[in-house]
């Protein structure tokens, strides 16, 4: 089974993430550059600033990158799958454009990119894609010879990535006191995105109603709740909440906000709560700060007993997930016949993101799909 072991035509794998500050010092820097001409109220950026310093100005996400990292060195080892991983972040150091630059430095032609994001969206995706376009125009003025690059398809719906979850979900209720445990709820929570960048989520046959994002949010939620009802007897109502919104007020965001949900479910008798984070890929910033602080605070007001589960973060399951998201690239990229995994409704989101796929609000150039101006 030669297959197994080849990554051929990639030559190495680029682990894309947000990035975030590694001290205070960084904070005001990082926000600036997140928040580069998107019109972000200031208010908004001295609270967010806040979140940041109430840990020392240190966010968790390159921790968690660096632990999935080794996870992932370790993963491809123990298969002997010989394909260096490399790290690179949109909006802090270790930059995008310096990995890439490295990169081309270390003769890599072929490169695949796993972005930390799971699902489809302007901000999950093409922002994504668009970073990798402006990378690659930087480097191309440098006179370099630029790499081919390729982005996996959007995993939200790997076994690998749901099955930690659900772990999680049941471990939560577990921990909840034995009297309200099987009247909970679950309320799964994704980052809150304008509803007009929502409609408009995924390939243009898919937009209105919430559209991808919403959609591929749902199926996973549905495949939480339908694994822990098997594993527990016990049906759990759940809903798809939302957390994390920014910008100004007057434009609408995909509602309800967590704290306001858990307010209506308490008033209307609910006993206790599991926070499910689905849209996240590791306990960061909007994780501790959203859920475990700011809506474990809404809680303990209210007196609900709630729980925050598990992100895959560096799971080896989500390890394995890649590798085999890679392999599978790999070998379609050769022309192999591949049946790609993926569980629910919806089955494997697309390899190559088609034009007017999550558009943003102006038009740039976007690498690693069907409209890259780049091979
Ligand atoms: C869909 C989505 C994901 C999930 C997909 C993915 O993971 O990419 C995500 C992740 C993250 N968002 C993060 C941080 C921030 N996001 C912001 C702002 C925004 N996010 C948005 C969307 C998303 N964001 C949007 C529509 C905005 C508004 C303006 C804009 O379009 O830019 C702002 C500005 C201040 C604020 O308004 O909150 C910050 C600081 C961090 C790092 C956390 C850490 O440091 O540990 C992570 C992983
Ligand atoms: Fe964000």
């Amino acid at each position: 089974m030669p297959d197994a072991l080849d990554a051929t035509p990639y030559d190495a794998l680029l682990l894309l993430s947000f990035g975030g500050p590694e001290g205070p010092d960084d904070v005001l820097p990082f926000l600036e550059n997140v928040t580069r001409g998107r019109g972000i109220p200031k208010e908004r950026l001295k609270e967010v600033g806040q979140h940041y310093f109430l840990f020392g100005g240190v966010s968790p996400i390159n921790d968690q990158n660096r632990a999935l990292l080794e996870a992932l060195r370790k993963e491809f080892a123990g298969h002997g799958l010989d394909l260096p991983v490399y790290w690179g972040n949109r909006n802090w150091a270790p930059y995008l454009t310096d990995t890439l630059r490295e990169m081309i430095g270390d003769g890599r032609r072929r490169i695949l990119v796993i972005a930390t994001s799971a699902y489809a969206s302007y901000s999950g995706c093409r922002q994504y894609r668009e970073d990798l376009a402006g990378a690659l125009a930087t480097l191309e003025a440098e006179g370099l010879e630029l790499p081919r690059i390729d982005k996996l398809r959007h995993y939200f719906n790997h076994p690998g990535f749901v099955e930690p979850m659900i772990e999680g979900v049941l471990k939560s209720l577990a921990e909840l006191p034995e009297d309200v445990r099987e009247s909970a709820h679950l309320a799964f929570t994704t980052h809150s995105i304008p509803t007009s960048a929502a409609d408009t989520s995924g390939p243009v046959e898919g937009h209105g109603d919430g559209g991808a994002y919403v959609e591929q949010h749902l199926v996973v939620a549905q495949l939480i709740a339908d694994a822990v009802r098997e594993e527990t007897g016990i049906e759990h109502p759940w809903r798809l909440v939302y957390q994390s919104r920014s910008g100004a007020p007057h434009i609408p965001w995909l509602e309800p906000d967590i704290c306001d949900h858990l307010e209506e479910l308490h008033g209307s008798g609910v006993p206790a709560v599991v926070m499910a984070p689905i849209g996240f890929v590791s306990d960061h910033m909007e994780v501790l700060y959203d859920l475990d602080t700011e809506a474990k605070a809404k809680a303990e007001e209210l007196g609900l007993p709630v729980r925050r589960s598990a992100t895959v973060g560096a799971d080896p399951r989500f390890a394995a997930a890649i590798r085999e998201l890679v392999l599978e690239r790999a070998a379609t990229e050769r022309g192999r016949p591949v049946t790609p995994c993926a569980l629910g409704a919806l089955g494997a989101s697309h390899d190559l993101c088609p034009v007017g796929c999550c558009p943003g609000r102006v038009p740039k150039p976007a690498a690693a799909g069907a409209d890259s101006p780049y091979a």
